[in-house]
């Protein structure tokens, strides 16, 4: 939990039942329509990351870019895309994850960083961790070093983010939610 976590989930909302019975949606768009909530956002990230040397911040398609920009922009790093199967126009190395149902795909571009570099990867939200497992395996195959996976919301009772430490990597997050909150 960060500096404002508490603040910065009392700004989300719970929709539940949303896109299909039984899932408790946690929304942060009323968290980005709040301009002191996303500000104190991005600044608990500055604020954990800035002393860690970040070459790039790596931000996980979609909403992982809202936060990613303005954190790689204020880090002064780079900012390295991770996008969903098919959106790369250059040469990509990819990464298969499973998805509650079915398969899905992460790419990166090849030259997206160089070898050894500093690479901190943001989403919005871990669940299974199945995207941001995938988003680190990517990006250490490709020579990248994962100084941490970083998330506004983790879901810990869906198990996601201890998968995610069980396969080597930290994990932080600003806020969590458990199931029946
Ligand atoms: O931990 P997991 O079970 O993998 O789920 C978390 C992922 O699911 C959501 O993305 P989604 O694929 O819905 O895409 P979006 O960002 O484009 O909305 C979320 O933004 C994470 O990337
Ligand atoms: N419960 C949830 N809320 C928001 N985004 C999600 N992505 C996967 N599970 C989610």
């Amino acid at each position: 939990m960060s500096i404002y976590g508490d603040y910065i989930k009392s700004v989300i909302r719970t929709v539940p039942d949303w896109p299909q019975p039984g899932v408790n949606f946690r929304d942060i768009t009323p968290l980005l329509q709040n301009s002191a909530a996303f500000r104190k956002l991005v600044d608990s990230f500055v604020h954990r990351y800035q002393e860690m040397e970040i070459d790039a911040v790596a931000a996980i398609d979609a909403r992982g870019f809202i936060v990613g920009a303005p954190l790689a922009y204020e880090l002064g790093c780079s900012f390295v895309p991770v996008r969903k199967k098919g959106k790369l126009p250059f040469r990509t190395i990819s990464e298969t994850y499973t998805l509650e149902y079915g398969e899905a795909e992460v790419e990166l571009h090849s030259d997206a960083f160089k070898q050894g570099d500093r690479i901190l990867i943001v989403d919005d939200l871990i669940a299974t961790g199945g995207t941001m497992l995938a988003a680190a395996k990517l990006i250490t195959r490709s020579g990248g070093q994962v100084v941490e996976t970083a998330t506004i919301v983790d879901l810990p009772d869906l198990g996601g983010s201890a998968r995610i430490r069980e396969a080597g990597f930290n994990v932080f997050a600003v806020c969590s939610f458990t199931e029946d909150e």
